[in-house]
């Protein structure tokens, strides 16, 4: 595989006069794995639901493939090749995790045919339960499944619907040391064979799965390159770290160390701590 997939031009999405998004370029090539990392309020989510349909943007362009995304309905981008997950579940608990499946890998077939049964199942839904490893819970309602396996079943959900492109948003958010290092396999696999665009804070995660690493700030993109170059950037630093910084040399009581950590951002500096911690005197992202 290799080409864009995805190019986003000049984007800006702006809420009541408040730009979420300021002139955002963004261009993914077929077949990466590419993580999206930001402060609190920096715009990543606002990034992928305007790629999915969900937000319209104030201006700029979205091309996947060269078609311009912007303007078309959600489905109609799901239906293009463009799959993500949320924030929150979208399982359906009292169906089994084979159901849920076979669900998700049946948008494309007209309405009236889901009501009639099936024999068994079809193979994006076999591909999808082998690639998540869970063809052993297939017949296990969805709402008895660990937090971990409930990411793995959205992710699965995913792709039996043959996306090229899968945004997922904070994927091992929640989950423990195991189910993050199983997880972080999974994306390495699926990026095999789709385009991959992955919402993560954890930069012991990072660390480990990415190579491509985009990190926005206050709707821009601040810096783009590999794990490394990004994690020694004096301006990421300044982002994550500085902020901590700031936090600490606040005097006791309650006072504040002048403007920065405040506003929307303001809770930025708490996040390093899920992953990322303040390193050596070189003030590495840890
Ligand atoms: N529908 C909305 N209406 C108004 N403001 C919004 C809306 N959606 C997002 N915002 C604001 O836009 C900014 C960017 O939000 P966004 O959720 O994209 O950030 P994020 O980088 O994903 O942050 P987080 O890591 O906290 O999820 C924030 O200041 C947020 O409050």
């Amino acid at each position: 595989m290799s080409g864009t997939l995805l190019e986003v031009r000049d984007l800006s999405v702006v809420f009541d006069g408040f730009r979420a998004i300021d002139g955002v370029d963004f261009t993914v090539e077929q077949g990466e794995l590419r993580f999206l990392i930001g402060p609190n309020g920096a715009g990543k989510t606002t990034l992928i639901d305007v790629i999915t349909g969900l937000t319209r943007p104030a201006s700029g362009s979205v091309r996947f493939e060269g078609w311009d995304l912007v303007g078309r309905k959600e489905h109609e981008i799901v239906r293009m090749g463009v799959g993500r997950t949320f924030q929150t579940s979208v399982v359906f608990e009292q169906l089994t995790v084979v159901e849920n499946l076979d669900l998700a890998a049946s948008f494309r077939r007209p309405l009236w045919s889901l009501a009639r049964r099936r024999r068994g199942v079809s193979a994006a839904v076999e591909a999808a339960m082998a690639t998540t490893g869970l063809d052993a819970l297939a017949a296990r309602p969805a709402g008895v499944l660990s937090h971990g396996q409930r990411q793995w079943l959205e992710i699965g959900m995913l792709i039996a619907q043959r996306p090229r492109l899968l945004l997922l948003d904070e994927p091992v958010a929640g989950m423990s040391g195991e189910e993050r290092s199983r997880t972080g396999e999974l994306l390495v696999e699926i990026a095999k064979d789709h385009t991959v665009i992955v919402i993560e804070h954890d930069m012991d995660f990072l660390r480990r799965y990415a190579s491509q690493v985009t990190v926005l700030h206050e709707g821009k993109v601040l810096v783009e390159g590999s794990v490394d170059q990004v994690r020694s950037d004096p301006r990421v630093q300044e982002v994550y770290l500085g902020r901590a910084e700031d936090r600490d040399k606040r005097p006791a009581g309650g006072g504040r160390a002048g403007a920065a950590g405040e506003g929307r951002t303001g809770s930025a500096g708490a996040e390093p701590a899920e992953g990322a911690a303040v390193g050596s005197a070189a003030g590495e992202v840890t």
